[in-house]
């Protein structure tokens, strides 16, 4: 009879522990756990489970927008996370703090497949050596060396464009949002490796980036697998059983690869690309600062956040213009009226229209290129973020689309209204309120994108010199819909957008 009791006791009692931890453990985080007095609804409070499947589902964006919108500026999405819409939030969560005083870390367990050797998951201190040593790959002399090669893709981009459009053949469509990933990982890629991935040169992707799209629906499964998945050390092993880590492999294969070969040519110590500037840097004893396995896996980071996020960027503005044609004429009036001829458009010049900057300001507050909440973890001893302490270990979370289309930060937050971010005069009275503080479109603080003013002038150069060339339309009714609902993990998964591209009959006399 012991026996039958002993036999049985073991798994009774392991279930009526699974049941008390099932019980205990909502109840807790409703009535016990730190962040017990924040808003919002009491399932998420509770469990991990309803952020994670929307997470899952790719409407993360969506969800936390609408919560928010309910629930207020800060809200407990999950029992241990907290995300905002406070533009202040941008300042406490990522700003710069003096040495000595903490930083809220990057949540590396968040973005999974990153790496500790990348500058989203190094340290702080590996992230200031790497971030220092790159930075020489952005600046302006580098820039200006950098012109013939963006110039160059640019050309090719608009040649590639006339070819396929009606230059004789009226009424051909093409799907707008393939090019400008040709052009953008073409650039990216010949900035990055010294030659391009030739997407221009074959009209097609390569398969590379074609891995890179890969990721994105496994992006949420892979989460998945992290968050649920029964001790870290196994993580990486359940990814590879079940076939979530074959793009990420391919990825870091060929940036190896590249990485090779950029190296073997012959005036790679002087060049003033990206790898160029990492390889050249060196330390105390002739030690290089940045090792070549770091340079592999900042070169797959940068491949990825360069290239993607500006052609959605791109992909978002010719959508918005598309469908405002009022807007798009009154760009192309400037764009055509501040130049006398298309050669005189280059990165310097391209800066000069405002209503171009008013237009990408616009399109990525509408639609925030980059789709992730950028998480970081409340820092040792806790921190004051918007006015109210949060607890150490707690994650911080920034969801773009919540923060610009909150109703708090900005009027007719849906619309797209260039015109809010001209000059007083030019702006309609009701945007008055605007938050401005609330589009950081390429983050905030130490760790904000380093590529944002090679962004922005790519991105200027590139829609100039086709609003100089053509008038952009719809090529049908379900194009509309392209931004509706669109699916986000750690990239938005866009649709084809088919488009017809015009050339202008009175070009250069508006
Ligand atoms: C419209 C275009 C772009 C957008 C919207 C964008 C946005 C962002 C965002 C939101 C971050 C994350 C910052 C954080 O964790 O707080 C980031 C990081 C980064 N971006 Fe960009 N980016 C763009 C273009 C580029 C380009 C052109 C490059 C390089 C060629 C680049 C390279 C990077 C790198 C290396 C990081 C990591 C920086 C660090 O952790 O120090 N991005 N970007």
């Amino acid at each position: 009879m012991k026996d039958v009791f002993d036999f049985l006791s073991l798994p009774v009692m392991l279930i009526a522990v699974v049941i008390c931890l099932l019980i205990f453990h909502p109840l807790y985080n409703l009535y016990l756990h730190p962040l017990r007095h924040y808003p919002g609804p009491r399932l998420y409070a509770a469990f991990h489970l309803p952020y994670a499947i929307t997470y899952l589902r790719g409407r993360s964006n969506t969800v936390m927008h609408n919560l928010h919108e309910r629930y207020g500026p800060v809200l407990r999405v999950a029992p241990n996370i907290l995300s905002y819409t406070d533009p202040d939030a941008y300042r406490d969560i990522r700003g710069h703090r003096k040495q000595g005083n903490g930083q809220n870390p990057t949540d590396v367990e968040g973005f999974f497949f990153m790496q500790r050797q990348t500058l989203l998951g190094m340290d702080r201190d590996g992230h200031t050596r790497v971030r220092k040593v790159l930075a020489h790959g952005f600046g302006a002399k580098s820039l200006q060396e950098q012109e013939p090669v963006i110039r160059k893709h640019v050309d090719l981009f608009i040649r590639r464009l006339k070819d396929m459009t009606c230059q004789g053949r009226p009424g051909g469509t093409l799907d707008i949002v393939a090019w400008f990933n040709c052009v953008i990982f073409d650039l990216i890629g010949d900035l990055s490796f010294g030659e391009p991935l030739g997407c221009l040169e074959n009209s097609r992707l390569h398969p590379w980036v074609q891995a890179v799209f890969d990721t994105t629906t496994m992006y949420g499964k892979r989460m998945m697998v992290k968050w649920y998945s029964p001790s870290p050390s196994l993580t990486a092993w359940i990814g590879w059983a079940v076939g979530l880590s074959a793009p990420h492999s391919k990825q870091q294969d060929f940036a190896a690869k590249q990485v090779e070969k950029r190296l073997a040519i012959e005036d790679s110590a002087t060049r003033l690309d990206f790898v160029g500037a990492m390889h050249r840097a060196e330390g105390e004893g002739g030690l290089k600062k940045v090792s070549k396995e770091e340079i592999v896996y900042n070169m797959r980071l940068i491949m990825l956040a360069g290239s993607e996020s500006t052609a959605t960027a791109l992909s978002a503005t010719a959508f918005l213009l598309a469908a405002h044609p009022d807007v798009q004429r009154k760009l192309t009036k400037e764009v055509r009226s501040t130049f006398k001829r298309e050669e005189d458009i280059d990165l310097w010049s391209a800066r000069r229209p405002k209503y171009l900057g008013a237009v990408l300001n616009e399109a990525m507050r509408v639609l925030p290129p980059a789709s992730l909440s950028m998480p970081r973890v409340c820092q040792d001893g806790g921190d004051t973020i918007c006015g109210r302490w949060v607890p150490a270990g707690v994650t911080l979370e920034i969801w773009p689309v919540a923060m610009t289309h909150s109703s708090r930060n900005f009027a007719k937050p849906d619309e797209f209204v260039p015109e809010r971010w001209m000059d007083d005069e030019e702006r309609d009275p009701v945007f008055e309120k605007d938050k401005a503080d609330a589009l950081k479109p390429f983050s905030y603080g130490p760790r904000d994108c380093i590529g944002k003013s090679l962004a922005n002038v790519e991105m200027r150069l590139i829609l100039a010199r086709m609003l100089w060339n053509f008038d952009i339309s719809l090529a049908d009714e379900k194009g509309k819909n392209w931004a509706k609902d669109m699916l986000g993990w750690n990239l938005w998964l866009k649709d084809p957008l088919n488009v017809v591209l015009t050339t202008p009959v009175r070009r250069g006399k508006e």
